[in-house]
């Protein structure tokens, strides 16, 4: 039987990040895709212009139908529209007793734009992050979760083992956005610290790089790999997906990721042939 992996997120209608990133990335490898909506928002490859939540008691009612038909094996979170959708999530969580939980603690674009609320950012670091088998925060969402100015390069052990105190089983603090030839995250666990590294890519086209790469750690703990290989992994597929990323040129600001990079092994697009 195919993997279910459930995306519990915010729609991004420009294709590249949120619950269609996420659709496309367990579709690219091998998984079988739903999603339960947060928050709908207006949005392009350049910004984001609005945000309208879902209410968390109709987010539950999406959470109830899915659980009660389908066997999900990993719960992907990227944007929580507010606190009441965190609980909404986390009394699923408890309810059905879920294993995998991998959560992205989206709170702001690409663009720059901030997507949740303080109440939101607090709920999360409350109740989600103790329920969670992995975290995801890139440098500036580590240091709003901890409280603190800033997570500076040198200091992304210490903010994840700091993370892992707030209950998570594991902590992947992102670089992403540092500069250097490489893109290097560091993963901290009961084990210890690991550090992952992969070229970093000369790219525009970063939209929607955070929720793809949970999305396919989602996906590895779904199909039972283990953490620390479900992180590399999932970092050598986005990876690709950034390489392959011009080739796309959707949009005039930060464009999407290739999910189907190694899907689409066909030559770019040709024009449709004209009837003669
Ligand atoms: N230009 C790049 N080249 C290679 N890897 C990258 C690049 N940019 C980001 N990454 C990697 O992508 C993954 C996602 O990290 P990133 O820091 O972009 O997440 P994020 O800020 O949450 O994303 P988003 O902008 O979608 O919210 C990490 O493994 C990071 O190291
Ligand atoms: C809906 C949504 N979720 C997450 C992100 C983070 O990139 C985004 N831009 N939009």
């Amino acid at each position: 039987m195919i993997p279910i992996v459930l995306s519990v997120a915010g729609s991004d209608p420009s294709g590249g990040a949120g619950i269609q990133a996420d659709l496309k990335t367990f579709s690219a490898l091998g998984a079988y895709g739903t999603a339960a909506l947060t928050a709908l928002t207006a949005q392009n490859t350049r910004g984001v212009s609005g945000v309208l939540p879902v209410p968390g008691e109709f987010v539950a009612d999406q959470l109830t139908a899915l659980f009660d038909d389908l066997d999900v094996r990993a719960v992907k979170t990227g944007m929580l529209g507010g606190p009441d959708v965190v609980d909404a999530v986390v009394g699923t969580v408890r309810r059905y007793g879920v294993r995998h939980v991998v959560v992205d603690p989206v709170m702001v674009a690409t663009s720059g734009d901030r997507l949740v609320s303080d109440e939101t950012v607090a709920a999360i670091r409350e109740r989600l992050l103790p329920v969670a088998s992995v975290i995801t925060p890139n440098l500036p969402e580590a240091a709003t979760l901890l409280g603190i100015d800033k997570v500076t390069p040198e200091r992304m052990a210490e903010a994840g083992a700091a993370l892992l105190e707030l209950g998570p089983a594991a902590v992947v603090v992102k670089g992403g956005h540092d500069d250097g030839p490489e893109a290097v995250d560091v993963l901290v666990d009961a084990d210890g610290v690991h550090e992952l590294r992969e070229p970093r890519i000369a790219t525009k086209n970063t939209h929607g790089t955070g929720c793809t790469f949970a999305s396919a750690i989602a996906v590895g703990l779904a199909f039972d790999v283990p953490l620390p290989q479900a992180v590399a992994d999932a970092k050598r597929y986005l990876t690709d997906a950034l390489r392959a990323a011009d080739s796309l040129d959707v949009g005039g600001g930060h464009g999407p990721v290739h999910h189907f990079h190694a899907a689409w092994n066909t030559p770019p697009a040709q024009p449709h042939p004209q009837p003669r």
